[in-house]
């Protein structure tokens, strides 16, 4: 599209920008509770909220609070949470089996989920590292990360979560291949109508520091996940990413991080035109909040437009941790 504008004094560009009202009418993108998908952390216990230290207003919620939680979520409008869980260090092993434990935490949640909140999709997340004894996302096998094993074990993991009642499978593992097996998978199970949100333009960022944290995994990850994550340096490979999955049956793809890679969420929603999500992940909220915390910045002013800049690029929704903050304002 190629602007026209008249000449000064025909146009007076600040003209639509006189009055709020003038200004609502201009609006071109729209912020609302629906475009949300909420990340939440489970762990074990009982009536259970744990701060996590390095993202402030985050909690560990044991299953019977992220069942309130998404009660909490269903009134404000959001139509997602996606869970993470914080796994105890005594289930991780190498083998990571109690990935596809159908009474792990991940499992109980989304079944808790769907009793107390039957509206809310309950996404989930694919790959092994909350297992993993060494904190990879995949198979570690004399020093490397090995594709198609892991690939096994993710479909596995797939139908775990999807037996227990998950709406949108989310693998952020980043093997080659996962998403024709998980796709394959479901499909031979009868589950017909379990989307994928494939985590497709990941990238190898030191933004998901917070996380690893909250989930347990610091401590455990030896070396970093760069033969499988992307490198922050590249654009075009995203592109062959998002289409590769998308042939093999994902229905919805995720660029992430968020904020710093605005351009490759433009780059895949102008090429596809497929339901696209950017994932503002733990570094980006904690930068947000640690700012507002010293007074720096006006936290719920920057929240809402980080959260705003996604639409703007072309992104569908944007999975936040700032979801119940940014829906309550919303909301009014
Ligand atoms: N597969 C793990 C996973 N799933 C989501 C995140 C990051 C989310 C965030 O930082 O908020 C990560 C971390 C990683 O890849 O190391």
């Amino acid at each position: 599209m190629k602007p026209t504008v008249a000449p000064f004094p025909a146009a007076r560009l600040r003209r639509t920008r006189a009055s709020q009202a003038i200004r609502n009418l201009v609006q071109e993108n729209t912020l609302t509770p629906s475009d949300f998908i909420w990340p939440v952390f489970v762990r074990d216990g009982d009536g259970v909220e744990e701060p996590v230290a390095s993202m402030p207003g985050v909690m560990r919620r044991s299953v019977d609070k992220i069942a309130e939680a998404a009660v909490e979520a269903q009134a404000l409008g959001i139509p997602a949470i996606c869970l993470f869980p914080y796994t105890d260090a005594s289930l991780k092993t190498e083998d990571c089996a109690e990935a596809w434990n159908p009474d792990n935490l991940t499992n109980r949640a989304i079944r808790a989920i769907k009793d107390a909140a039957p509206e809310i999709a309950v996404m989930t997340d694919v790959a092994l590292d909350p297992y993993n004894i060494n904190g990879h996302d995949g198979y570690v096998v004399d020093g490397e990360i090995v594709n198609d094993a892991t690939v096994e074990a993710l479909v596995k993991m797939t139908l775990a979560q999807a037996d227990a009642g998950a709406d949108i499978i989310g693998p952020s593992d980043m093997m080659d291949g996962r998403i024709g097996a998980m796709r394959a998978g479901l499909e031979q199970a009868g589950h017909h109508n379990v989307a994928i949100l494939s985590y497709a333009a990941k990238y190898a960022s030191a933004y998901y520091g917070p996380f690893r944290d909250a989930v347990g995994a610091s401590g455990a990850l030896k070396g970093d996940k760069k033969t499988y994550q992307m490198d922050p340096a590249n654009s075009d490979e995203a592109l062959r990413l998002i289409e590769r999955d998308l042939m093999e049956g994902a229905d919805m793809v995720m660029v992430k991080p968020g904020i710093a890679y605005l351009d490759i969420c433009h780059r895949v929603k102008s090429a596809f035109g497929v339901p696209t999500y950017a994932y503002q992940v733990s570094g980006e909220y904690a930068m947000i909040q640690a700012a507002a915390q010293n007074g720096w910045i006006d936290g719920e002013k920057v929240m809402m437009e980080s959260l705003m800049a996604f639409k703007r690029s072309g992104c569908n929704g944007i999975l936040t941790y700032f979801a119940p903050a940014a829906a309550k304002l919303l909301n009014g």
